[in-house]
């Protein structure tokens, strides 16, 4: 495989006596879209602004377009587009004045009106920043980000703010940075943005890396559900369908079969055919992988239930 654009082993990072982040590593290819999700705290930002070249490391290595984004800061710095949480505009320039300004300070950067175009500001462009919503500002700040047409954008909370139009359309134009080659390392709250955009994707809680992979390796770290409603004619002297999946005991008990499965190809065959066999309707029918969702309430309920000791250190590394 080609040499990873974002490179990150066994980082951490302590304010003061606090450890923020405790040995996360990860690796992000060329033209990836790498997702790092977590609960608030949980280190994302920390460790964005690491690979950004903001702090230093107090422990590990980050590289990022093979040099240390720290010590090497000029050296990395104009070939990244980089997209804070928070702006930090002059309100009373408007927004081609700030672009203007912009085009400055980025090597071939594009041109203005293009630039805003790109995300539909150009009937804002003679509008002081101070007047912009919050979602305008949002995606003034991808504007100044994406300028330079970086080699690599990072991404921290791009979309809060927006409403669902605006979303879809920043989410286009990330798509077609990816498809240009842009690689791009994104934070998000946002875990339907996570499984749009992300090839790879990491849940971070408490300064650690719980789950980490593709998005199917990731989902497929909790187990499928198939659930219907039993059917009028289920009675004594009808077994229930043979699966290799958990049924929930309670559920059964309200009328309702639901299965918890690993194998959700397998236990779905097998109840078509119980109920082909035993000509039973299956009612209120529903099969479906966990969803980003399940798999994120899985791994913070876990942890808070204490099946990870804080002090334990895991390896996953990506
Ligand atoms: N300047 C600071 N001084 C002390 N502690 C800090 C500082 N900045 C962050 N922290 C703490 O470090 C931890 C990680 O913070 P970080 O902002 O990286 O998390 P995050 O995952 O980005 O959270 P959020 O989703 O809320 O933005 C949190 O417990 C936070 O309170």
């Amino acid at each position: 495989m080609d040499t990873p654009v974002v490179e990150v082993a066994d980082l951490r990072y302590s304010y003061g006596d606090f450890e923020a982040v405790r040995g996360v590593s990860f690796q992000v290819h060329r033209g990836e879209l790498f997702a790092l999700l977590g609960t608030n705290g949980a280190g994302k930002t920390t460790t964005m602004e690491i690979v950004e070249g903001h702090r230093a490391p107090t422990a590990g290595t980050v590289r990022a377009l093979g040099a240390d984004p720290f010590r090497q800061r000029r050296l990395v710095r104009e070939r990244c587009g980089i997209m804070l949480q928070e702006s930090g505009f002059a309100g009373d320039l408007t927004v081609a004045e700030t672009v203007r300004l912009w085009t400055h300070l980025v090597p071939q950067a594009s041109d203005v009106d293009e630039a805003l175009a790109r995300l539909d500001l150009v009937h804002r462009r003679d509008v002081r920043v101070k007047q912009l919503s919050g979602g305008e500002k949002r995606r003034l700040d991808l504007v100044l980000a994406t300028l330079g047409r970086p080699e690599v954008l990072f991404l921290d909370e791009p979309t809060t703010g927006l409403d669902p139009e605006s979303r879809q359309a920043t989410w286009q134009v990330i798509r077609e940075l990816l498809a240009d080659g842009t690689t791009v390392l994104l934070t998000t709250h946002y875990l339907e943005e996570a499984e749009k955009l992300a090839h790879r994707l990491a849940i971070l809680h408490e300064g650690r890396i719980a789950v980490a992979g593709s998005l199917v390796e990731v989902l497929d770290q909790e187990r499928a559900e198939i659930s219907f409603d039993l059917p009028p004619g289920f009675g004594p002297g009808i077994e229930l369908p043979a699966v290799t999946g958990e049924l929930d005991r309670r559920r059964l008990g309200a009328g309702r079969l639901h299965i918890r499965t690993r194998d959700l190809q397998r236990d779905l065959t097998a109840v078509v055919q119980w109920s082909s066999a035993h000509e039973l309707p299956l009612q209120r029918f529903r099969a479906h992988h966990a969803s980003l969702e399940d798999v994120f309430h899985a791994v913070v309920d876990r942890k808070r239930a204490g099946a990870a000791p804080a002090d334990e250190p895991e390896e996953v590394t990506v």
